[in-house]
C-alpha cells in the first residue's frame, strides 16, 4: 500500500532526522527529502519562511514544506535570529556564547517554523507552524553534532540540548512544539 507522501525540503541531514523521529511511525503520511540549498532573504522570521516555501515550491512546481530555525538573543533584540546559520559558520558556538559577554541577561529563545504550501503559483499561500523553547545560552557542553545544540540549555534543565538524549530534546523541543501543530493539521486533513 502506498502511503500518501510529503515532499520536505531540506539540505540538514539532522533536521531531517529529528522531522522523522518526532512525527514517527502513526503519522498518516511519508515524509519525503529532497534535498536542496535554498536561498534565504532576510527579514522577519515569518517572512524568511513564507519565501523560502514558495521558492521551494516554485522550483519543485509541487506542493512542499520547509523548515527555518531561529536562535534568537532576548538581549540582542532577537539577534541572531533567523542568521544564525551564518554566524555559527563564522564563529562556532564558543563565539555565539562570547557574544553576550558584557550582558547580563544569557536568554533566548529557539524558534522553529515549519512552513507549507500546497501550490505552486507565485501566490499560493502558505501556512506556518511555529514552536518556541526558552532557555539560556551557556558556554559549550555536549554533543556537537548538530549545530548550537551545545550552547542553548533550555529552561528548567541543567543540561544543554548537546547533553540531553535526542529522544529528550525531541519531547521539550522547539522543533517538537512546531511539528505537533504541522501533525495537528495534516491530521485533520485527513479526516
Ligand atoms: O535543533 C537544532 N539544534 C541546533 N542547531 C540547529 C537546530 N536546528 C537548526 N540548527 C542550526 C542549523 C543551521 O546552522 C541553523 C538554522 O539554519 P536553517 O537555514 O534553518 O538550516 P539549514 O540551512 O541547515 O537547513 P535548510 O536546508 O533546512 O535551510 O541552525
Ligand atoms: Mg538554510
Amino acid at each position: 500500500m502506498g502511503h500518501k507522501t510529503l515532499t520536505f525540503v531540506t539540505g540538514n541531514v539532522k533536521k531531517l532526522e529529528e522531522v522523522r523521529a518526532i512525527l514517527g511511525h502513526d503519522f498518516p503520511f511519508e515524509v519525503v527529502n529532497h534535498k536542496l540549498d535554498l536561498p534565504e532573504l532576510q527579514g522577519e522570521i515569518d517572512e524568511v519562511s513564507i519565501k523560502k516555501c514558495q521558492e521551494a515550491a516554485s522550483y519543485l512546481r509541487k506542493p512542499v514544506f520547509i523548515e527555518d530555525t531561529s536562535l534568537c538573543f532576548n538581549a540582542l533584540s532577537g539577534l541572531p535570529g533567523p542568521y544564525i546559520k551564518w554566524f555559527l559558520d563564522k564563529i562556532k558556538p564558543e563565539g555565539l556564547h562570547k557574544m553576550l559577554t558584557g550582558w547580563e541577561d544569557k536568554s533566548a529563545e529557539a524558534v522553529c517554523t515549519f512552513a507549507y504550501c500546497s501550490g505552486f503559483g507565485d501566490s499560493s499561500e502558505v501556512v506556518l507552524f511555529q514552536g518556541i523553547t526558552k532557555g539560556t545560552i551557556v558556554s559549550p557542553r555536549g554533543s556537537r553534532d548538530f549545530g548550537w545544540d551545545c550552547i542553548f540549555q533550555p529552561e528548567g534543565y541543567d543540561k544543554t540540548y548537546g547533553e540531553l538524549p535526542k529522544e529528550e530534546k525531541n519531547k521539550i523541543s522547539h522543533r517538537y512544539k512546531a511539528l505537533d501543530k504541522l501533525r495537528n493539521h495534516f491530521l485533520k486533513i485527513e479526516l
